[in-house]
Order: C-alpha cells, then sequence, then structure tokens
C-alpha cells in the first residue's frame, strides 16, 4: 500500500503515451522535475509524486494502492483487470477519465496473400497477441476453436517467422500491418488513455486533491475542443452573422472606433469555424475574422 501522504501517480516511462502523460499534467498545473533515468519524479508546487514505469506495470499498481492514480490505455487495463479476475487477484479500479490521445484498436491481421477470410478461416489456427485475456475471451463469445501464441514484442512478425497463422494486435494508422504484408479483420477492442483510481482510496486529503485536478482536466478538455472567434461585422447583417457562427454561447459586441456601421464580435465557440463558414461570413460583410485557440477554460 502506498503510505506516503502525497499523492502517487503512476505513467509510462518511455512509449506512446508518455509524451501525451507529461504534456497534461504540465497543463493540469503539476510541475516536474523530470530527470531521465529517475523512477520517481517529485512535484515542485503539489504534493505529488510521478511514477515512471512501464505501462503493463500501471494498472496493478493501482489496484494495489501502490499508486492512487495511474494513465494507462485501455486495452492493458481491461487485459490486467481479466488475467487478476482469473488469477484470484484484486482488479478493481475507478475509472475516472477517458483521455484524448492514445487512441488504437485491438484487431485480428493475417497474412495478405490469403486474402479475405470468414470467422471460420481462425478455427484450428494459431493467433499471436500481448493481449491473450482479451484475445480468449472473444474467440469463447464468437465460438472459434482458435489456440493462442502469447507474445511480448514484435507480433506482427510472428505469422512470417512461423510462430502463428494470424495476429491480434493494436492498430492506430495500419502501417505497421501494410509493412509486415498482413491484412486487418475484426476489431476486438477500441481502446483510449484513461486516468483510474485505487478503488479503495480514502485518505481526505488526497482525495480532495483529486477533486482539484479533476475540473482542471475537464477544462484542459473543454479548451481543446473551443475556439475563441473574433470578427467585425457590419451592423445591418449581425442576425445572420449570428446565425453562421457554429455553438450556442451568446456572442460579446464592442463598439469599432470611428466606425459607425461596423462592430467587434467576440465569442467563444464549442466547434471550430470551417473555412466554408467563413467564406460566408466574409459574403456578408464581415472581416478580419479571426479563429484562435484556447489554453485553458472554467466554467
Ligand atoms: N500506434 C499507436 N497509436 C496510439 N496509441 C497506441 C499505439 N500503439 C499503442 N498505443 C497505446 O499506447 C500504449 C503504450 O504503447 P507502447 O507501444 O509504448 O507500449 P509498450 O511497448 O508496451 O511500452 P512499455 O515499454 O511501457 O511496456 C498501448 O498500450 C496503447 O494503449
Ligand atoms: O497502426 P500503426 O500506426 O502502425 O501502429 C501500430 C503499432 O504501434 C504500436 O507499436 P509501437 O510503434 O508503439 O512500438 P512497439 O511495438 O515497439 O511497442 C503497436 O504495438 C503496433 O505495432
Ligand atoms: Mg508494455
Amino acid at each position: 500500500m502506498n503510505t506516503t501522504n502525497r499523492l502517487r501517480i503512476a505513467i509510462q516511462k518511455s512509449g506512446r503515451l508518455s509524451k501525451d502523460c507529461q504534456s497534461l499534467l504540465k497543463q493540469l498545473g503539476v510541475k516536474l522535475n523530470l530527470r531521465e533515468q529517475r523512477l520517481i519524479a517529485h512535484s515542485t508546487n503539489m504534493p505529488i509524486d510521478v511514477l515512471r514505469v512501464r505501462d503493463d506495470d500501471i494498472p496493478g499498481l493501482v489496484m494495489d494502492g501502490v499508486c492512487d492514480l495511474g494513465i494507462v490505455g485501455e486495452n492493458v487495463l481491461v487485459e490486467t483487470q481479466a488475467e487478476r479476475e482469473r488469477v484470484g487477484q484484486a482488479n478493481a479500479v475507478k475509472k475516472l477519465s477517458k483521455l484524448d490521445f492514445g487512441y488504437c484498436r485491438l484487431a485480428l491481421a493475417w497474412p495478405q496473400e490469403l486474402g479475405q477470410q470468414s470467422k471460420d478461416w481462425f478455427n484450428g489456427k494459431r493467433i499471436a497477441t500481448t493481449y491473450p485475456e482479451i484475445l480468449k475471451q472473444y474467440l469463447a463469445d464468437e465460438n472459434i476453436d482458435a489456440s493462442v501464441v502469447m507474445l511480448t514484442g514484435s507480433v506482427e512478425v510472428a505469422p512470417r517467422a512461423g510462430l502463428a497463422d494470424a495476429i491480434c494486435d493494436l492498430v492506430s494508422t495500419g502501417a505497421t500491418l501494410e509493412a509486415n504484408g498482413l491484412m486487418q479483420g475484426d476489431t476486438i477492442l477500441e481502446s483510449n488513455a484513461c486516468l483510474i483510481q485505487n478503488a479503495n482510496l480514502n485518505d481526505d486529503n488526497k482525495l480532495s486533491l483529486i477533486n482539484k485536478l479533476l475540473p482542471r482536466l475537464k477544462g484542459v478538455r473543454q479548451a481543446k475542443e473551443s475556439k475563441y472567434i473574433m470578427l467585425h461585422a457590419p451592423k445591418a447583417k449581425l442576425e445572420e452573422v449570428c446565425a453562421l457562427l457554429p455553438g450556442t454561447g451568446q456572442p460579446t459586441l464592442l463598439s469599432l472606433a470611428g466606425s459607425e456601421d461596423y462592430v467587434a464580435l467576440h465569442m467563444v465557440s464549442s466547434e471550430t469555424l470551417f473555412w466554408e463558414t467563413m467564406e460566408e461570413l466574409k459574403a456578408l460583410g464581415a472581416n478580419s475574422i479571426l479563429v484562435m485557440p484556447i489554453e485553458k477554460m472554467m466554467e
């Protein structure tokens, strides 16, 4: 159990999620002194320690209470939960939020030269994967009688190396499958990075710190999706201009020095402004149209 009074957050040390995790913590206002080889990084402005580990270890560290929070892919979370369930180990976590990075899918794939295949083809075949529990559950649900070959890496080379007939691996752009002459089949699981919490956490100070971080997380997400829009609009066409603007927010109108016919319009929009809409605004006589990113938001 984590007995320190500082909130412990587990993130991936190096890999697909590490940069996004570090920049998320920064956006949440957590200042870290990250030295390359250190396992633990202490925050300099909050009672927070960040543990940098392999992603496979993150769910277990949170489930066992060694860490209070963790950021991990849902693929690794679901696999660890199933594995621990099978052996009767603690596997509960509280999922606090899905995050907007680390999107990938766990999909079946087989050598391209075999062409399109139905599910029946997998009967009697060997499928290589790093996610045996998720795959076995899928095979059972689909009534497929295939054997599972567990590999911790380089799964995509398994068919060529004669280790398996097919694979079940993570896919994002599909470039890895293509480079290895593999054809993508069914998606078994869609995954994003997510923020998890130890299910038994009951330290009031830590819980109140988490309650401070969560609205910030929401603010970071809203800010990413929102834009600040500024433009000059002819007073006579104001209603038509407003009707074209996305989102439901009320615009702010400001008078323009030296202009009787135009006003400046500012608004926060939950969406971006597409080129087509900007062209329509221009056609109504609007000008100086600016669409700007927002860094932080709090309602
Ligand atoms: N191509 C991808 N695009 C986006 N996210 C991905 C991609 N591949 C994997 N991920 C997500 O990022 C997580 C970490 O992937 P990575 O390849 O860095 O893991 P790893 O090699 O197992 O790293 P570690 O050394 O920490 O065990 C995956 O579990 C998944 O959730
Ligand atoms: O569909 P793609 O965009 O090609 O992405 C998929 C690849 O990305 C991940 O590996 P990663 O590149 O992180 O390296 P790793 O296999 O060494 O973990 C994953 O394991 C796939 O191999
Ligand atoms: Mg890993």
